[in-house]
């Protein structure tokens, strides 16, 4: 049977257009979109209407860098697949991107099992995965071909994390290899990792243990190295290359530096790197853990080069990197020894909102705001324009967001499985009001209306981003 909902009176924002248009939505997706007060919009009926007015009509965003449940440092990420996409759905995005792993020794398959296992039937919005290469040899590299024909087609490797993800630049070089005949996209974890342990060693010996030290030893020079290596290797294989988290303004340079030769590279930055700083993580009485990630947060002045990385297209995309662990128990692990913080932060509720306070204060455009959160993660990752959209045949998955109200971002009022909010306290202009996710009402004016298991694996095409 037929299901129509209208949504009446609101201004839709795609990274393409602003338009004062109704829209109307049938089976779960985009029907038709037309002028308030068209003759065609007056003629629609629907067994339900969304009053828009005063309101912003926009794509659901796209997350395309979770890790829920992630195994990480003796413990694992503390949003489950159920709680973080509900944690999701409430903050607007109704896709996200994981992670899954491949552990050393195991093959990709496995861990792709284990992370279908985990989502399976209980995800509140619509999710898709990266695999992470652990163990490049001669299987995994044939794996990477079945894997994109999947849908899985990107493949995230790490230059840090020497011992547990880690790997070399020749086996980085073969991943890119593989990947530049498959049509897989490269995710890079640019950080030079070797050189950090040596300096997390040499801070520890010294008696340098608080979460600051975290922050001084993963030195911005040691991103902006692994991010030059990593474009240099890509290049040789002559393969894309998409480096994840980017926090450094000498990483951003290299990235511009690489695209001024119009080579296929683009980067990622978070919300963490564009609203944070060092100053977090030097806060008293072990609080610093709390904001313990890599690559780490950086001192505030990096932060114009990251604004102006998403002004000029440096920087395409602003992903979550949602990794969250608990203060009491998950990130006491680390107490007397920053080194075993697990490394992460939540965020997967709070970036539409934080990218919409980056409206309200004049470092993004409204479209801008829409095409690093949505359309450009769709686009890169190979959704567009199922998601990142709203367009007729596209899914309906649509967010009515309210762009006066004032809220205050807290642990006490979040949905995310973790005992504090990396943004405690601050007060953004701009909050979430209904959601839909396939026409599914998810959150019906501040109500989640969804349901575990509404959620459904998304498989992938290729990067679309690439012409
Ligand atoms: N980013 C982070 O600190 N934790 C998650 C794993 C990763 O993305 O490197
Ligand atoms: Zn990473
Ligand atoms: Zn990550």
């Amino acid at each position: 049977m037929s299901t129509r909902t209208l949504i009446r009176g609101g201004l839709v924002i795609t990274a393409a257009d602003e338009l004062h248009a109704d829209v109307l939505i049938e089976d779960g997706r985009i029907a038709a979109l037309a002028a308030h007060g068209s003759d065609v919009a007056a003629g629609w009926t629907a067994e339900r209407t969304i009053d828009a007015t005063d309101r912003y009509v926009i794509p659901g965003g796209v997350d395309a860098h979770t890790h829920m449940e992630l195994p990480f440092g003796g413990t694992a990420a503390s949003d489950t697949f159920e709680t973080g996409t509900r944690a999701a759905a409430w903050g607007g995005t109704t896709t996200i991107v994981d992670f899954a792993v491949q552990s050393v020794g195991h093959s990709l398959r496995e861990g792709l099992d284990t992370w279908y296992a985990k989502a399976d039937g209980v995800c509140a919005v619509d999710y898709a995965f990266h695999m992470i290469l652990s163990d490049v040899d001669e299987h995994s590299l044939k794996e990477m071909d079945k894997l994109v024909q999947e849908g899985i087609t990107s493949f995230k490797l790490f230059m840090a994390y020497p011992g547990v993800f880690y790997s070399d630049d020749g086996r980085i070089l073969r991943a890119m290899q593989r990947a530049s005949g498959n049509g897989g996209l490269i995710m890079m974890h640019a950080e030079n990792g070797i050189a950090i342990d040596v300096l997390v060693e040499q801070a520890l010996a010294r008696g340098e243990t608080d979460p600051r030290y975290h922050g001084e030893v993963r030195k911005a020079l040691l991103e902006a190295e692994a991010t030059h290596r990593a474009i240099q290797l890509a290049r040789v294989a002559g393969s894309p290359l998409y480096v994840v988290h980017v926090s450094a303004e000498e990483a951003v340079a290299e990235l511009a530096a690489a695209r001024d030769k119009g080579l296929p590279v683009f980067g990622e930055t978070c919300p963490q790197y564009l609203f944070l700083s060092t100053d977090n993580l030097a806060e008293p009485d072990f609080e610093g853990a709390k904001y313990v990630c890599s690559t780490p947060l950086r001192p505030k002045e990096h932060q114009e080069a990251l604004w102006r990385g998403l002004r000029t297209n440096d920087l395409q995309v602003v992903s979550t990197d949602h990794c969250p662990f608990c203060f009491k128990g998950q990130k006491e692990l680390g107490r007397g020894d920053f080194s075993k913080i697990p490394n992460g932060l939540p965020g997967v509720e709070n970036r539409m909102d934080l990218l919409h306070q980056a409206v309200v204060d004049g470092h993004i455009s409204r479209r801008r705001w829409i095409e690093i959160a949505c359309a450009t993660p769709a686009r890169m990752f190979g959704l567009y324009p199922q998601k990142g959209t709203l367009a007729p045949g596209a899914d309906a998955d649509v967010v009515v967001y309210d762009p006066h109200a004032r809220q205050t971002l807290s642990a006490a009022t979040h949905h995310m499985n973790v005992d504090y909010s990396a943004y405690e306290g601050r007060t953004v202009t701009g909050r979430v009001e209904s959601v839909l996710s396939r026409g599914e009402l998810v959150i019906d004016h501040r109500t989640f209306t969804g349901r575990a298991g509404h959620g459904s694996f998304v498989p992938r095409s290729t990067c679309q981003y690439l012409n």
